[in-house]
């Protein structure tokens, strides 16, 4: 992918957010964030839990908008928080999220097709009740379903299915942007490829730009362009796919990798876990994000970087 080429549609510059600021129990969950997101790319964003990366998709949907603290998230060019009237409707459906749990995010009471026509019904995108039916069943046909579904309930589904309705239902406002959290770490790991590849199609479908959350890097290697892996609220390495896959730099990189199972007994056995000193982040130096080789950040002081760019030769 030529980067240069591409237009940004979501970007975040030095973003802070604390919750429950000024009080006893005020968290700085995310502590001076940038990173940009391509249209039509996949941006990955990985660490473990508690690091930020689900505040990080909430907060770009302005779900946290009263607990930023600095900085700006940009949705094409334009501060989210800044949003008003028509400019905020239009964002509403542009920018959609695809949840962790099916189960727990579709409304059990309703019937498919009303569960997938929510956005349709909210946004009035429907003529009537027969281009709502008509647009509905689009929308299954999309993820792999088929209009038998259309009058059953969500329990009458598997965890696959369930999340295909949940992409079912995030795509009928016809968003450009979705914020994918933790969309198949539910699932068994047989239907897990599935659900990507589906997400994967559709996005070449629709041109669709996603920020795909997970936990580890197993999955996220595959369906992401770039990754960014975050650790206590700051986001530690940034490159391709294979940049920080195959090629990690920063030590937290490694050992979020080293801690993956491998998918045979043999290779399981010569695997050793590296572990991870996270103190240094706390010895008072200065570090930034620095560009280690072209579009491979790595946040580090001076001499580190000059350490991690000798050790690419
Ligand atoms: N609404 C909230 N109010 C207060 N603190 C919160 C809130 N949401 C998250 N936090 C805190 O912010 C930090 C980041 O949480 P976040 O959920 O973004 O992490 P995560 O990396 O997505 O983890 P997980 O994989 O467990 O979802 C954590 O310390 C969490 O306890």
């Amino acid at each position: 992918m030529m980067a240069e080429d591409k237009k940004v549609l979501v970007e975040l510059k030095n973003l802070d957010l604390t919750f429950n600021k000024g009080k006893r129990n005020a968290n700085k969950a995310i502590n001076d964030v940038s990173f940009h997101i391509y249209e039509g790319e996949t941006f990955g964003l990985v660490g473990e839990s508690g690091s930020g990366k689900t505040t990080i998709g909430r907060a770009i949907l302005k779900l946290y908008d009263k607990d930023i603290t600095g900085g700006d998230i940009l949705f094409n060019g334009t501060d989210v928080r800044n949003l008003k009237g028509q400019e905020l409707r239009d964002f509403r459906s542009q920018a959609q999220m695809i949840f962790q749990d099916p189960q727990a995010s579709l409304n059990g009471r309703l019937r498919i097709k009303d569960v997938v026509a929510e956005g349709i019904d909210v946004n009035g995108l429907a003529k009537d009740e027969a281009d709502r039916t008509r647009q509905v069943e689009e929308l299954l046909k999309l993820v792999g379903l088929n209009r038998d579904h259309l009058t059953r309930y969500p329990h009458e589904f598997s965890g696959g299915q369930r999340q295909r309705i949940g992409i079912a239902r995030a795509l009928a406002v016809k968003p450009k942007f979705i914020v994918a959290d933790e969309p198949i770490s539910a699932l068994d790991v047989s239907i897990q490829a599935q659900v990507v590849n589906l997400m994967k199609d559709i996005q070449a479908k629709e041109n669709l730009t996603y920020l795909f959350i997970a936990h580890d890097l197993s999955m996220v290697k595959y369906i992401s362009d770039r990754i960014g892996v975050m650790h206590w609220g700051k986001i530690l390495e940034i490159g391709t796919s294979d940049q920080v896959y195959n090629h990690p730099i920063h030590p937290y990189t490694k050992s979020l990798l080293s801690s993956i199972p491998a998918p045979d007994p043999i290779s399981e056995r010569g695997r050793t876990p590296i572990v991870y000193d996270p103190t240094t982040e706390l010895d008072g130096q200065e570090r930034e994000m620095r560009e280690i080789e072209p579009g491979h950040f790595v946040f580090s002081t001076e001499a580190e970087a000059a350490e991690y760019k000798n050790n690419l030769i």
